[in-house]
């Protein structure tokens, strides 16, 4: 079949995705199977590569840009525990203005790149009233909010060298890792604050009103968030493998008497005061996957 034009607003051409590949091919030696992608206040993965080649996203080709604070907007390769990985350190957001094609476009060039494996993490509000504020908690499964409003990173044209027009989402996050993660964590002393459920994702960049809490409560979400499915989407599509990791940086407002407020200050305070055990945690998985 005729591929639709690269000019479709809908979509990037397999080339264009190649093309920034095979850049980044040409200038590091790293031939990562990994690649870890850093939610906001979670940079701090990247600096634990060493044998580093970085390259900020306005050096290479095609590539989108970052703009929310947390997230400082390079691409980072190196090795850790002896294996080759590329890490985002920061990521793109639909509610950044980006659409949805171009908020995937990484993890089609990791594909291209070789990757096999994909860790995402993002900073989500608590949803599940036992779930405390600094817990991790092991993505099982995924509700896309904005793809039940039609913005899901597959629709547009399919390119069969990416995958299929209709794949399988009910095994989105790999069991066997979810496996390892869970004894990795045991053995790293975060099995106390460690826990595995259902992230939503909404579009943001506005935080939930305490109706939309109740409702997401009542749908089965343990934590919410605005980021990390269309990446997965996209990610299982190619046959990469996924671990998702949510750590819980505030608990939801469900009360209307409550005096809390969802803020991003906050967010990043919580990253910064887990970050040295997510930091371990994300090391020893990819010495033990
Ligand atoms: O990139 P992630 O999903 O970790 O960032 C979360 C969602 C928003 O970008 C921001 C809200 O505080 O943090
Ligand atoms: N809601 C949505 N996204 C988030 C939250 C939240 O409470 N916390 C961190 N990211």
């Amino acid at each position: 079949m005729e591929a639709a034009p690269s000019t479709s607003p809908c979509r990037y051409s397999y080339e264009e995705y190649k093309e920034t590949a095979d850049w980044l091919l040409a200038h590091t030696k790293q031939r990562p199977k990994i690649a870890i992608i850093c939610g906001s206040g979670l940079g701090g993965l990247a600096d634990l590569l060493g044998d580093k080649a970085v390259f900020p996203y306005e050096d290479i080709p095609r590539f989108p840009t970052s703009t929310v604070p947390g997230h400082a907007g390079q691409l980072v390769f190196g090795s850790l525990q002896g294996r080759d990985c590329v890490c985002m350190q920061g990521r793109f957001h639909f509610y950044e203005g980006y659409d949805i094609h171009t908020v995937t476009y990484p993890v089609r060039v990791f594909y291209l790149l070789g990757v096999e494996t994909v860790i995402v993490t993002n900073a989500a509000g608590g949803l599940n009233g036992s779930y405390n504020v600094g817990d991790i908690m092991i993505l099982k499964d995924h509700i896309n909010m904005p793809g039940f409003a039609g913005q899901n990173p597959l629709c547009g044209h399919n390119d069969i060298r990416f995958g299929e027009r209709f794949p399988c989402m009910s095994d989105a996050y790999d069991r066997d890792l979810r496996a390892v993660a869970r004894q990795t964590a045991e053995e790293q002393g975060c099995g106390g604050f460690l826990q595995e459920g259902v992230y939503c994702m909404l579009a943001g960049p506005s935080y939930e009103t305490i109706a939309e809490c109740k409702l997401l409560q009542m749908l089965g979400a343990d934590c919410v968030g605005m980021s990390t499915v269309p990446e997965v989407v996209v990610a299982r599509h190619c046959g990469l493998r996924v671990l998702g990791l949510s750590l819980v940086t505030n608990k939801v407002v469900t009360d209307y008497d409550s005096a809390e407020k969802a803020n991003h200050e906050e967010v990043l305070r919580t990253t910064q005061r887990r970050t040295q055990d997510l930091e371990r945690l994300v090391s020893q998985l990819i010495a033990n996957i």
